[in-house]
């Protein structure tokens, strides 16, 4: 059975549920599950990122704000954004992965990987951390040969 609630009936800030619950509703009423399955739903993802990324193609690094940007730009981006998050909730959903919940979890794992006090100010990869620290303590560095 349909979800009785009124489609659009959100405050400023639908949650993820509310996102993912509108978007399982947009493909059930079309017959597109039959579509949607998750490589799909992944190619189409993959095409919406390429996509966000033609917005900035050839225009050099970007101001955060993007200032310069027209009006009917910054709009395209909404645009692109938003089919980012609609296909990538959809593929979580399809995965039977609950992707709130997987984030926090993530979240939870990066805070532990790059501690604050370890990489403060620093965008190095969590990987090169260890290197550098054996280096600096005369520790075995890897060379030619
Ligand atoms: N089979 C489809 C087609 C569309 N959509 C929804 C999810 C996306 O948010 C949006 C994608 O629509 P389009 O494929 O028309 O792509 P764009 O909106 O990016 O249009 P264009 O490619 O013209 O920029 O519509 C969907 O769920 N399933």
């Amino acid at each position: 059975m349909s979800d009785p609630r009124p489609e659009f009936c959100f405050s400023d800030s639908p949650s993820m549920e509310d996102i993912r619950r509108l978007q399982s509703r947009f493909a059930a009423e079309r017959d597109w599950n039959q579509f949607h399955q998750p490589r799909n739903l992944l190619l189409a993802l993959v095409g919406e990122v390429g996509e966000l990324a033609e917005l900035f193609q050839w225009r050099g690094e970007v101001s955060e704000g993007l200032p310069d940007w027209t009006p009917s730009q910054k709009e395209s981006l909404r645009h692109e954004l938003s089919d980012v998050l609609i296909y990538l909730l959809e593929l979580a959903e399809k995965c039977h992965v609950d992707l709130p919940r997987a984030v926090l979890t993530k979240m939870e794992l990066n805070a532990k990987k790059y501690p604050v006090d370890r990489v403060q100010g620093s965008a190095k990869k969590y990987t090169e951390y260890g290197e550098e620290e054996q280096a600096s303590s005369g520790g075995p560095q890897q060379g030619p040969g």
